[in-house]
């Protein structure tokens, strides 16, 4: 079995006069966890739906679990999961039943009881989901996508419309998952949800592919200068220094005790990619 889930070799798609996708490449590792990230219109949709064989391109090499999506058939459908946004809307079924059932489309599929209780909902099971919120209906949105044992999970703005507490235990059940050596590809707008999450971002602007790395290294992240910030007697003070502890030392001789609201940062992911996507929306 090759080391690689997903090979994209310059992929191109226009939809008459727009070019959604300009030349991609992508490389993403079995068992890797990657987030793709882009503004609205970046074309992150469309090479998703073509890597799980839902459009067509119109030029590039795709390769996806060993076999080319375009022409791909059943069995290897069978090896992915797409959390579609909105399978359970409205559902007479219960959860429990919903779950059961999807579970029967799929040669090898999870223990759909433990499924459930992988996503949280062993508490709703005998609900009807049309009487769930619309964040336990994106669990059980979840709990279809894996519940045939995919070796490939696409999500797709997996916690748009999840409160806090909602999205740090979907986090928890993303990494569990990865543990278990599923392959994840999701997009998202949220950074901080690339960054708990992801093994490796890329971000596509325009079509093309700008910057691809780890979250904490993306772009020159690790190299870039520290900010020393606190309170002076004439008031907030903050310099930018690639010597930030040399900076605090010296600040540490100057105060007596405790240097007033003292803080080291350098940029968050999210400062990075506003950086790469320059003007974008
Ligand atoms: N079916 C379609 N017909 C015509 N143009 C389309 C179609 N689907 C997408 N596009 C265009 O292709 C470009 C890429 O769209 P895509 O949906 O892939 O972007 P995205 O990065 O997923 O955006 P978002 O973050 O808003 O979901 C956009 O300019 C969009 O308007």
């Amino acid at each position: 079995m090759s080391d690689t889930a997903v090979r994209v070799r310059e992929l191109r798609k226009r939809y008459g006069d727009v070019v959604a996708i300009d030349g991609v490449d992508l490389d993403i590792a079995r068992g890797e966890v990657f987030a793709l990230l882009g503004p609205n219109g970046a074309g992150k949709t469309t090479t998703v739906e073509i890597l799980e064989g839902h459009r067509r391109r119109d030029a590039g090499d795709v390769d996806v679990l060993g076999e080319d999506p375009g022409q791909a058939g059943r069995s290897w459908r069978a090896r992915l999961g797409i959390v579609l946004q909105s399978a359970t809307d409205a559902a007479e079924m219960t959860v429990r039943e919903m779950v059961h059932h999807y579970a029967t489309y799929y040669p090898s599929p999870r223990d759909p009881d433990h499924v459930i209780e992988l996503v949280g909902l062993t508490g709703k099971a005998d609900v009807r989901t049309r009487h769930l919120s619309g964040g336990q209906r994106r669990r059980v949105d979840v709990a279809l996508g894996v519940v045939g044992n995919p070796e490939l999970v696409f999500l797709d703005e997996p916690t748009t419309g999840f409160d806090p507490v909602a999205r740090r235990q979907f986090w928890d059940l993303i990494s569990q998952l990865a543990d278990e050596g599923t392959t994840i590809l999701l997009t998202t707008h949220y950074l901080d949800e690339a960054e708990a999450l992801a093994d490796r971002v890329g971000v596509i602007v325009g079509g093309k592919v700008v910057a691809l790395g780890e979250p904490s290294t993306l772009a020159g992240r690790a190299q870039a200068m520290a900010t020393v910030s606190w309170t002076g007697p004439d008031g907030e003070r903050s310099v930018k220094t690639a010597t930030p502890t040399q900076v605090v030392a010296e600040l540490g001789r100057q105060f007596e005790g405790e240097i007033p609201e003292l803080a080291v940062t350098r940029p968050t992911l999210e400062d990075i990619y506003l950086g790469l996507i320059g003007d974008q929306p």
